[in-house]
């Protein structure tokens, strides 16, 4: 086999692999680029949070990939076809709740469904109640079953969507932020939902602007920025990708940046606020510095720094967590809360 056919198969391969595929992504309004030129990879049977914070491009990404817009320029496959050409083939496989569920107020949440699973040619019309009952008790709404939809809370309303999304057997879920505007009890159900749909191994592509979201159901992520992909990996990948900070507290704050620049480490006093929070006494200074991945071990920089007579009150070796790195890519805050 020639080497240009076994890397064709190789890329063969590795895109079957995955639920979603993009390659140079782009979509423009006007002179605005809301997505810019994107090559997402979300391996099949993860749980993929699609990270940024507003603005980003995540919904209009979205849009594009269950065809709802057209991209500008870039390719994209879902579940191995191509969009939007194969997207009547994909599109069956795939389960989608964006920008907020919309329902007949005046329906029970049954009905609701009943109506949208009639609306659904495939559907088979003798086995719509079976499958709807069946839809209703995944998400937990049996008993809510005859209730008006404007009867129920926005987290109940949420559920219903996913139930919505779940009527018929998906390979993938997509949902756009499902926990947006929920209250701590919707937001855990949702969750929860959400790990149980997975469970089953169902791929499900979950856009939010909460790290912690992201962290606490996610698998794999990728992190949005001004329509650009600025990192994307499993979260241990994300979370390795930093580079080690060494931390030190010493009263010997010259001597110290002497020995570790001996030492091939460029430090610097820490920022006011985080000095300030490591509560560096009369004298005292908080001291980073960058650490190679190939660079002296903990224990050598400490033994060099006591040789040296510096005075080592306290010292550390970290990685950055996931919201440190974040706010590095991408120059911004995120949401941390709930
Ligand atoms: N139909 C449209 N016409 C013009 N500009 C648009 C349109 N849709 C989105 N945009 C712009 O594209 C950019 C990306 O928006 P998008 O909604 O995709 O971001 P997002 O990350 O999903 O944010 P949010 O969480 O607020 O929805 C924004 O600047 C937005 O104003």
């Amino acid at each position: 086999m020639s080497e240009t056919a076994s890397l064709a198969d190789q890329a063969e391969t590795e895109t079957a692999d995955l639920a979603i595929a993009t390659t140079a992504l782009t979509k423009r309004f006007g002179h605005q680029l809301a997505v810019n030129g994107i090559d997402l990879a979300v391996p099949r049977g993860s749980v993929f949070g699609f990270l940024g914070p507003n603005g980003s491009g995540k919904t209009t990404t979205i849009r594009v990939l269950l065809g709802l817009a057209s991209a500008t320029s870039g390719t994209a496959r879902v579940l191995g076809h191509d969009v939007p050409s194969g997207l009547r083939d994909a599109l069956p496989r795939v389960g989608a709740l964006i920008e907020g569920p919309a329902f007949y107020p005046f329906l029970s949440g049954a009905d609701n469904l009943r109506r949208l699973d009639s609306a659904d040619a495939r559907a088979d019309p003798g086995t719509r109640d079976a499958r709807t009952a069946r839809a209703l008790e995944r998400v937990g709404l049996t008993h809510a079953a005859r209730k008006k939809a404007r009867a129920y809370s926005l987290g109940m309303k949420q559920r219903l969507g996913i139930a919505a999304a779940l009527l018929t057997p998906r390979d993938l879920l997509v949902l756009d932020e499902p926990t947006n505007g929920l209250d701590p009890q919707g937001t855990r159900e949702v969750r929860s939902l959400i790990r149980a749909v997975a469970g089953e191994g169902t791929t499900v592509f979950v856009s939010s602007h909460l790290l912690a979201e992201v962290e606490q159901i996610c698998t794999h992520a990728a992190v949005m920025h001004v329509g650009s992909l600025v990192a994307q990996g499993s979260l241990d990948e994300l979370r390795g990708s930093g580079e080690r900070v060494v931390r030190m507290l010493t009263p010997d704050g010259d001597r110290a940046v002497a020995e570790l620049a001996r030492l091939g480490l460029g430090a610097a006093e820490a920022d006011a606020a985080a000095a300030a929070a490591r509560r560096a006494g009369p004298g005292e200074v908080t001291l980073e510095a960058a650490l190679p991945d190939d660079g002296p071990a903990a224990e050598d920089l400490v033994a060099a720094l006591v040789t040296a007579g510096v005075r080592v009150r306290g010292f550390d070796v970290a990685r950055p967590s996931l919201e440190e790195r974040f706010v590095a890519l991408t120059g911004e805050g995120f949401d941390v809360a709930r």
